[in-house]
C-alpha cells in the first residue's frame, strides 16, 4: 500500500520547552488516520508542520513519497487542511465562500461548487451568511473549502470539537464517504478517543508530545474485549473441552493460561466444566479494558483492568 505521509524523529522546540519529541509516523493510502492526544499534547504543531504552516525544528517528513523541497511542495498541493481557526467568511454564504475560494486557486468550475455543497450536506442553506451557521454547519464548510483543489490527503484538527451528538455522528458519515468515494487518505486530531473511534481505522497517541503508542482498530477492538483468564495445568485438555463444549473464540496465552472472549460463558459454568474432568484450576478471572481507561492509561499510567472474580 502506498504510503502518503512519512514523519521520521520530528522534533519541535519553542525555547526551552519541547512541544514535539522525535515523533515517527506513518500514513498509508486509504488509511483515516486518528491522532489523540489531551490539551497541548502537541497535536496542532504536528499538523502545521506537516502542512508547512510552521518548521519542525529536525525531523524529515516525506509526503507523497517526497525527497526534497520541491517535490513536498507539489505533494502539499495534493493535500488539503482545515486547521484552527474556519477560513470561511462570516459575510459570505456557503457558494459565495467556495466561489471566492475556487476563484483564488483557479479551479473554478460551478457544477463542482453545487456537488462539493451537495456532498458536505450545505445544498440547502441558500443564502445564509456564514456567520449565522452553526459550528457543525462551518466545519463542513472549512472541509468543503478544503476539498476545492480535489486533495488525495486531508487532515483536520479537532473537528469534532464541540459539535452536538447528532452532528458527530453526520460528521463520521461524512469522513467516510470522503475516503470510501473519493479515495480520500484522511488524518484527523481530537482529544476525544471515543469520538475518533467509529471512523478511524488506525489511531496515533500523542502524550507531551511523544506518539506513545500507534494501534490498529483490530488492535484496539482487542483491548476492548471483556475476557475470561483461566489459570490451569492442562491447557491442551482445557482447549479440547471448550471446544467440545462450542466455546471456540479462546487464545491459549502460555503454558498455563487462557483467555476466553465468549461473552455468554459464566464464569460459574467453566468451574463447573473444569471440575467435572478433574482440570485444576489456579486462577480464574473477568477482565476488561475499555476505551478510554487504555487511553487513560497510556497517558496518566494507571491501568483499569478489574478484577472482578478470582481464588
Ligand atoms: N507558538 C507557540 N509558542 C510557544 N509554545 C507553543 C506554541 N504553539 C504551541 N506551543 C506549546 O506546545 C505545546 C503543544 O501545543 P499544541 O497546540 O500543539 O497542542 P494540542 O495537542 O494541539 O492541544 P489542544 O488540543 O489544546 O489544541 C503546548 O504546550 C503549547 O503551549
Amino acid at each position: 500500500m502506498e504510503t502518503i505521509l512519512e514523519l521520521k524523529n520530528i522534533s519541535k522546540k519553542f525555547k526551552q520547552q519541547i512541544a514535539l519529541d522525535n515523533v515517527n509516523l506513518t500514513i498509508k493510502k486509504g488509511d483515516i488516520y486518528g491522532l489523540i492526544g489531551r490539551n497541548g499534547a502537541g497535536k496542532t504543531t504536528l499538523l502545521k508542520i506537516i502542512t508547512s504552516l510552521s518548521k519542525q525544528t529536525s525531523g524529515t517528513i516525506q509526503l507523497f513519497g517526497s525527497n526534497n523541497q520541491k517535490q513536498f511542495i507539489n505533494a502539499l498541493h495534493r493535500t488539503g487542511s482545515v486547521i484552527e481557526t474556519p477560513v470561511a467568511y462570516d459575510n459570505l454564504s456557503a457558494k459565495e465562500n467556495l466561489i471566492y475560494y475556487s476563484k483564488l486557486r483557479g479551479v473554478v468550475d460551478n457544477e463542482d461548487i453545487d456537488k462539493m455543497l451537495e456532498l458536505v450536506d450545505l445544498a440547502n442553506v441558500g443564502k445564509k451568511k456564514s456567520k449565522h451557521f452553526s459550528l457543525g454547519m462551518k466545519q463542513k464548510l472549512g472541509i468543503a473549502i478544503a476539498l476545492l483543489s480535489k486533495p488525495d490527503f486531508l487532515i483536520l484538527d479537532e473537528p469534532i470539537n464541540g459539535l452536538d451528538p447528532i452532528a458527530i455522528v453526520e460528521f463520521r458519515e461524512l469522513l467516510k464517504k470522503l475516503n470510501k468515494e473519493l479515495n480520500i487518505t484522511i488524518l484527523i486530531s481530537s482529544h476525544i478517543l471515543t469520538e475518533l473511534y467509529h471512523v478511524a481505522n488506525r489511531f496515533g497517541i500523542l502524550n507531551q508530545g511523544t506518539l506513545i503508542e500507534e494501534l490498529s482498530k483490530e488492535e484496539f477492538e482487542a483491548l476492548s474485549r471483556h475476557m475470561i483468564t483461566l489459570q490451569i495445568e492442562d491447557t491442551a485438555k482445557t482447549s479440547q473441552l471448550l471446544e467440545q463444549y462450542s466455546i471456540n473464540d479462546f487464545k491459549v496465552i502460555s503454558g498455563s493460561e487462557i483467555n476466553i472472549y465468549d461473552e455468554t460463558v459464566e464464569v460459574s459454568q467453566l468451574v463447573r466444566l473444569l471440575s467435572d474432568e478433574n482440570i485444576k484450576i489456579n486462577g480464574i478471572y473477568k477482565s476488561g479494558v475499555d476505551l478510554e481507561s487504555h487511553f487513560k492509561s497510556l497517558v496518566d499510567g494507571e491501568y483499569n483492568q478489574t478484577q472482578m472474580e478470582g481464588f
